[in-house]
């Protein structure tokens, strides 16, 4: 059973010397990095649909508001949104995952790292973030919002803006939360508050900046 599942002291040794190593190199890469806020979405968002022009504004808009665009590095809503960063001649961050099948880091990265474990890359996503603007998407989609909601509400980062884009796709969530979880006592009014929906890449970007500046000045 060991064997099988591999848990030797000698292969867990292994594993803690790349789990260190990979953390050691994400923050050598992300070390310096002006202020720059993460893009969540997903990875099937079909080029030229509402969805993926929404997430090249919103690149293109965050590198003219000053920003580094961080995402996955993935295609779809992470391409997209490295893409309008890139092309406006921003810093343009794609942190990738190894998975099963070949992938490539999308071609409008200009600052990459691949991570073998989703945990360091996660961290990595959002350490540098001052916001995170969330695209539609699904499970890994999913998964990245309600990581960063916990780690705002317990306090583990900052209350940087958490920013969902296109009422039409999440207004249902947000009723979901408001009416079954925040009726049932399982969150507070500020925990459905920090999820900010709004309708375009222009409001998107302002959400940062606004929350951004709020919080830096101990509003
Ligand atoms: C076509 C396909 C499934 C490619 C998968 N390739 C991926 N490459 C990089 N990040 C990913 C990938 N899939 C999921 N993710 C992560 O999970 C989110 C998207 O997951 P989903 O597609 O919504 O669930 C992204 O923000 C990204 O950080």
């Amino acid at each position: 059973m060991t064997a099988e599942l591999n848990l030797s002291p000698e292969r867990d040794s292994a594993r803690l010397a790349a789990i260190q190593a990979e953390f050691a190199e994400g923050f050598k890469l992300l070390h310096g990095l002006p202020k720059a806020f993460t893009v969540f979405g997903s990875a099937r968002t079909p080029e030229g649909s509402p969805h993926y022009k929404a997430g090249v504004e919103v690149g293109r808009l965050g590198h003219e508001a000053g920003y580094a665009v961080i995402t996955g590095g993935g295609p779809g809503a992470m391409e997209a949104a490295n893409r309008g960063c890139r092309l406006a001649g921003g810093k343009s961050v794609g942190l990738g995952i190894t998975l099963e099948w070949e992938q490539k880091i999308n071609q409008y990265v200009n600052i990459e790292m691949t991570f073998r474990y989703f945990f360091a890359r996660k961290m990595m996503l959002v350490k540098h973030s001052q916001g995170f603007v969330v695209l539609p998407g699904g499970l890994g989609t999913l998964d990245e919002l309600f990581e960063v909601a916990t780690l705002v509400q317990c306090m583990k980062t900052g209350a940087w803006p958490i920013v969902l884009v296109g009422g039409e796709y999440w207004d249902g969530l947000k009723d979901w939360l408001k009416n079954t979880v925040l009726e049932a006592g399982y969150i507070d009014l500020k925990d459905l508050n920090m999820l900010q929906v709004v309708d375009d890449a222009e409001a998107a970007v302002d959400a940062i900046a606004n929350g951004g500046r709020r919080i830096l000045s101990g509003v």
